[in-house]
């Protein structure tokens, strides 16, 4: 008869090779586990984020004269962004000119290391760290969804020496087929 664990199909760890070889993919468990523990503060903060998110939609829902529950069941994403800034890549561009392509964006910056630039008619001003503050832009399901109403702003991020530069966002990353599309908010 089988044991259960060849019945799984999975490996069984008989040989000290296959041992030897689990030990290398596979971290000990109780630094797997402290390392998962520690994500617990970061998933706090993405549920605070979430909050701000649907509380700003929210706002934003009601200037428009609609419920404000209105994006309580939109998506959210956090992300968070690492730049390797090297001496070589000082006076170039971290990240492209673009506009977010969601709804809404909370943006916290790198608190020391500043590059974020938005274009102000055709002319990028550097927008400086602000320790404890949070930045807010409007994405362009927003232009879509209010008809133009709302306006969206390009941006960019500029290196402007040689560190490591991290930001953090959480979005609604609505697209086309989530109900966002131009009149859904009936404009
Ligand atoms: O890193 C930043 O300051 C901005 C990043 C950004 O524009 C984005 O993630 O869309
Ligand atoms: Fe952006």
């Amino acid at each position: 008869m089988s044991s259960p664990a060849a019945a799984t199909g999975l490996p069984v760890l008989k040989t000290p090779f296959m041992k030897l070889w689990v030990s290398m993919i596979w971290p000990p468990l109780k630094l797997f586990m402290t390392s998962v523990l520690s994500y617990r503060p970061l998933l706090r903060k993405e549920t605070q984020l979430r909050n701000m998110l649907m509380d700003i939609g929210g706002e934003i829902a009601e200037s428009m004269r609609l419920n404000g529950d209105y994006c309580k069941e939109w998506p959210c994403q956090f992300r968070i962004n690492k730049y390797n800034f090297t001496p070589e890549s000082v006076g170039t561009t971290g990240v492209q000119i673009h506009t977010d392509s969601g709804f809404l964006t909370i943006l916290q910056d790198n608190e020391n290391v500043g590059g974020l630039e938005v274009d102000k008619s055709g002319e990028f001003l550097p927008v400086d760290p602000l320790p404890g503050s949070l930045l807010v832009n409007l994405g362009d399901m927003a232009n879509v969804w209010s008809n133009g109403r709302l306006h969206t702003v390009r941006h960019r991020v500029q290196c402007k020496e040689a560190t490591i530069r991290v930001s953090m966002d959480g979005y609604i990353p609505l697209g086309t087929d989530s109900g966002a599309a131009a009149g859904t908010g009936g404009f």
